[in-house]
């Protein structure tokens, strides 16, 4: 099973819940993990615009289990204390559309071609390979509870003034030209203060973001339509 399978039970659920949220929240800050997140969140955007309710700085797609993720993965070859590393990850939430950018980690450490090759497909197969694991009986549940909760974390504090708060995030994007991207953003009083851009990339990052746009783009357009039609 991959994400793109579950599209048909969550596409359904996403969007009757976002309908009672515009109804009844309307000004929430939501922070979308049901999968496929690179669909569920052009979903919720189309619903929220039905209802005249959207506001593209309030409306998240959680990709931070692939930071966690890359992380985890750059210490452990490394030797480094997980909690003193940053992996910027960009792009989508599922397969090759995850970009973990190992040129611009911290601290740095020297990479072969090869660990870069592994470390990227460890980061990009992750969640699959949990879920495969489960075999039906669900997906990553405690990583996917502790990335929720380090994401919402920071929302609170970016709503609540405290400067310098980043994530990397799937939002409503033009860092690409794809509608919806996950980069780094700077989170604020009204969700979204800045969506910052992919800084340099190696020529194999340069090479995984161009691998990815086709397929990024077809689930953001799976979305919409479902979003539109039904
Ligand atoms: N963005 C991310 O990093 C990750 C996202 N996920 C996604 O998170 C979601 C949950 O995953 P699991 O906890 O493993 O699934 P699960 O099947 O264990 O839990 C889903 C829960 O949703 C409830 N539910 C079903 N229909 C509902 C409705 N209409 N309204 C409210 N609740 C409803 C079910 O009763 C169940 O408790 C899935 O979409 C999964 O793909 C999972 C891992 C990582
Ligand atoms: O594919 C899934 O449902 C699980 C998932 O998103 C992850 O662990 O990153």
């Amino acid at each position: 099973m991959t994400r793109d399978d579950l599209f048909n039970i969550n596409a359904g659920i996403v969007k009757s819940l976002c309908t009672a949220i515009s109804k009844h929240c309307p000004e929430a800050v939501v922070n979308m993990i049901s999968n496929p997140v690179n669909s569920t969140v052009p979903i919720a955007a189309e619903v929220f615009k039905k209802a005249s309710t959207y506001d593209s700085k309030k409306l998240f797609g959680v990709t931070t289990l692939d930071v966690v993720r890359a992380r985890t993965f750059y210490a452990g070859k490394k030797g480094l204390a997980v909690e003193d590393v940053d992996v910027p990850v960009v792009g989508g939430h599922a397969g090759i559309t995850i970009l973990p950018l190992f040129s611009q980690a911290t601290p740095k450490a020297t990479l072969t071609d090869e660990e870069i090759d592994a470390l990227t497909k460890r980061t990009q197969d992750g969640g699959t390979e949990v879920v495969q694991a489960k075999a039906g009986k669900g997906s990553a549940t405690l990583s996917m509870a502790y990335a929720g909760a380090l994401f919402a974390e920071s929302c609170l504090k970016g709503l609540n003034g405290e400067p310098g708060i980043v994530e990397c995030t799937y939002v409503a994007s033009t860092v690409t030209e794809l509608p919806f991207f996950s980069s780094k953003v700077r989170l604020g009083k009204d969700g979204v203060e800045e969506v910052l851009g992919l800084g340099a990339l190696s020529e194999y990052e340069k090479k995984g973001l161009e691998a990815m746009k086709a397929e990024l783009k077809a689930s953001i357009q799976k979305g919409v339509d479902f979003a539109k039609q039904s």
